[in-house]
């Protein structure tokens, strides 16, 4: 069991032999998402006595309002991986496409790619409720010493070779894998470094709480409906709670801790679901299954889904195993 008081930095060299690709270029790009994190952080934790709350004006390639704080995560964590010259592309929520990043001897060596969104839960953002920071990364699939492709980025999920998000909550915290299991990091604001707080993180197997947005419930699907009434059924260790943030990156997290499923299914309003396959499902699937969960579009395995598009969305199921398999269950039975 990794010592308990390590920093994060200590952690990514220390456990960089675990991965199979040692060339320390990771752990170099892990260590420039660390510290956007806290650069970050220290925007989110001021919101509402500086000027970065509301819009920013413009609308993204989804159609949504940008956030000023969307725009500001954004600039950061591109600007802090391109100067650090360790990508060779970025792909983005707040980016219509993705980005070309070349390494200063102008000929492409850089392996990684990074799919990113910024600022996750923005509706939250205005009032002071927990946001997060989503990313995923990939080996580029096209050579060496040449401009990166789509391909390289329209990647399946089981092709990840590290995942993470941070959570700007009561605490910082920076939760990641590279495929050895999930770990927890806090920061600790008055020194300036994330601890490993949480070691090996666990999704319990079952839970008692379900994460739904539960005003769409006429226009999801019949077994989604249905699996919700079985949460709320007077039975055995039921009704589960509900809880539901708004934010995937906060869901998520407390429902890793505690046992629990998330759900963003589709609905007539939203025929694929709302959320990102390449910057939200396919990180947040990585880290549950090292977690010992269970991610799916209620059907398929979302690391299995082949993406199409950048910012293409799937109905997403994610959480404790046994929830995610009698809400697919619930699924299956009631095909409409
Ligand atoms: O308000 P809704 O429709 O329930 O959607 C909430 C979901 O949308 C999101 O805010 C989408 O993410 P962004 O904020 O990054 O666009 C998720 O974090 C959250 O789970
Ligand atoms: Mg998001
Ligand atoms: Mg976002």
């Amino acid at each position: 069991m990794p010592n308990k008081k390590q920093t994060l930095g200590e952690f990514i060299i220390e456990n960089q032999s675990s991965f199979k690709y040692t060339s320390g270029e990771l752990s170099r790009l892990i260590n420039s998402i660390r510290l956007a994190a806290k650069v970050v952080n220290h925007e989110v934790n001021k919101a509402g006595l500086v000027d970065i709350i509301g819009a920013a004006g413009d609308t993204n390639i989804q159609g949504e309002d940008q956030q000023k704080l969307d725009v500001y995560a954004n600039d950061k964590f591109i600007q802090t991986m391109t100067k650090r010259n360790i990508v060779c592309g970025i792909a983005s929520e707040e980016e219509d496409d993705f980005i070309t990043i070349n390494s200063q001897d102008e000929n492409h060596q850089n392996k990684y790619v990074v799919l990113i969104d910024p600022l996750d839960g923005s509706s939250n953002i205005d009032v002071n409720v927990s946001v997060g920071t989503i990313f995923s990364i990939y080996r580029r699939v096209t050579p060496v010493g040449t401009p990166v492709t789509m391909e390289d980025f329209l990647q399946k999920g089981n092709q990840q070779v590290a995942a993470g998000y941070v959570v700007y909550g009561t605490s910082t915290m920076l939760v990641y894998t590279t495929g050895d299991g999930v770990n927890g990091f806090t920061l600790n604001p008055a020194i300036g470094s994330f601890y490993l707080s949480h070691p090996n993180m666990q999704f319990p197997e079952d839970g008692t709480i379900y994460s739904v947005n539960e005003g769409n419930y006429v226009h999801f699907p019949l077994g989604i409906k249905k699996y919700i009434k079985y949460c709320q059924e007077e039975k055995d260790n039921r009704p589960y709670t509900s809880r539901y943030i708004g934010s995937l990156v906060s869901d998520f997290h407390r429902n890793m801790i505690k046992g629990g499923i998330y759900m963003y299914p589709k609905s007539y309003k939203a025929p694929n679901g709302k959320l990102r396959l390449l910057y939200e499902c396919n990180p947040m699937a990585f880290l549950a299954e090292q977690a010992n969960g269970k991610a799916s579009d209620g059907y398929t395995r979302i690391m299995d889904i082949k993406p199409t598009e950048l910012h293409q969305r799937v109905p997403f199921i994610c959480g404790s195993k046994n929830m995610v398999e009698k809400a697919e269950e619930f699924m299956r039975d009631n095909v409409e």
